[in-house]
């Protein structure tokens, strides 16, 4: 398996889950900013728009109710489009990504959406961020957290979000099924990145399925995603 294929095997699956589910409700700022990425980013920006879990993260923040959310990796802005489509007028989320050229390809479809006054986007790595808003005294705040950043450090973020996240939050783990690497044996065939982000992820796997502190699902939708809620 190569990176850049998605977990789904199957090629005309996705095209029908994508045509028949997911574009004809996308809106429209959506699409914009999802053609821009594609045209700006070529073969990298296939692997970070995976549109169907764009789709199930609004439901899950719709049925959430969630106003206060924070998201760790923003690229050129799909998800968080997605998100702050989804949130009420008087929302806000918390975007923290190095790369302030990426997140402005995509703010000009965000503030044609009309949502940037949701939006509070600040140029960092997310480790500094995360740290300021617990000496800001920020525990137990969020609804909501969407990590989708440096997949070495998903477990050191763990270990603050969770202080982060309100109890009966959720925070959500993107890529969690590596291309679907984590299932081939030691053995498979594969690129040196695909080897060291599988063992990386396989790692982040055991752990959260063993943490009581959540209660956890692997979702395999787009390149997995793990959804952990606060317990307590
Ligand atoms: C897969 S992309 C995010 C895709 C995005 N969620 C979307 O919907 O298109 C990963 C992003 O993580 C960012 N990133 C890498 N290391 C980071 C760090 N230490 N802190 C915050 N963001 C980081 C990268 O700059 C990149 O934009």
């Amino acid at each position: 398996m190569s990176l850049g294929q998605t977990i789904l095997q199957s090629e005309s699956l996705k095209k029908y889950i994508a045509e028949t589910s997911v574009y004809p409700r996308e809106h429209e700022q959506l699409k914009e900013l999802r053609k821009a990425t594609v045209e700006k980013y070529k073969y990298w920006s296939l692997m970070n728009l995976p549109v169907d879990e764009a789709q199930l993260l609004t439901m899950i923040l719709k049925l959430m109710n969630a106003k206060n959310t924070l998201e760790i990796g923003v690229f050129t802005g799909y998800s968080l489009l997605s998100t702050a489509l989804a949130l009420p007028d008087d929302a806000h989320i918390l975007a923290v990504d190095p790369d302030r050229e990426a997140y402005e390809i995509g703010l000009p479809f965000i503030q044609k959406a009309g949502v940037e006054h949701k939006i509070q986007f600040i140029q960092s790595e997310a480790m500094k961020v995360i740290k300021d808003l617990l000496n800001e005294g920020k525990e137990n705040t969020y609804d909501f957290i969407f990590v989708d950043a440096d997949k070495e450090n998903y477990l050191n973020y763990h270990e603050e979000l969770i202080k982060l996240v309100k109890v009966g939050g959720v925070i959500g783990y993107d890529n969690t099924l590596w291309f679907g690497t984590v299932g081939l044996s030691d053995d498979a065939e594969m690129s040196d990145a695909g080897r060291s982000g599988r063992e990386c992820l396989m790692k982040v796997n055991s752990f959260l399925a063993s943490d009581d502190r959540v209660e956890q699902s692997l979702v395999s939708v787009g390149d997995g995603l793990t959804l952990c809620r606060r317990l307590y």
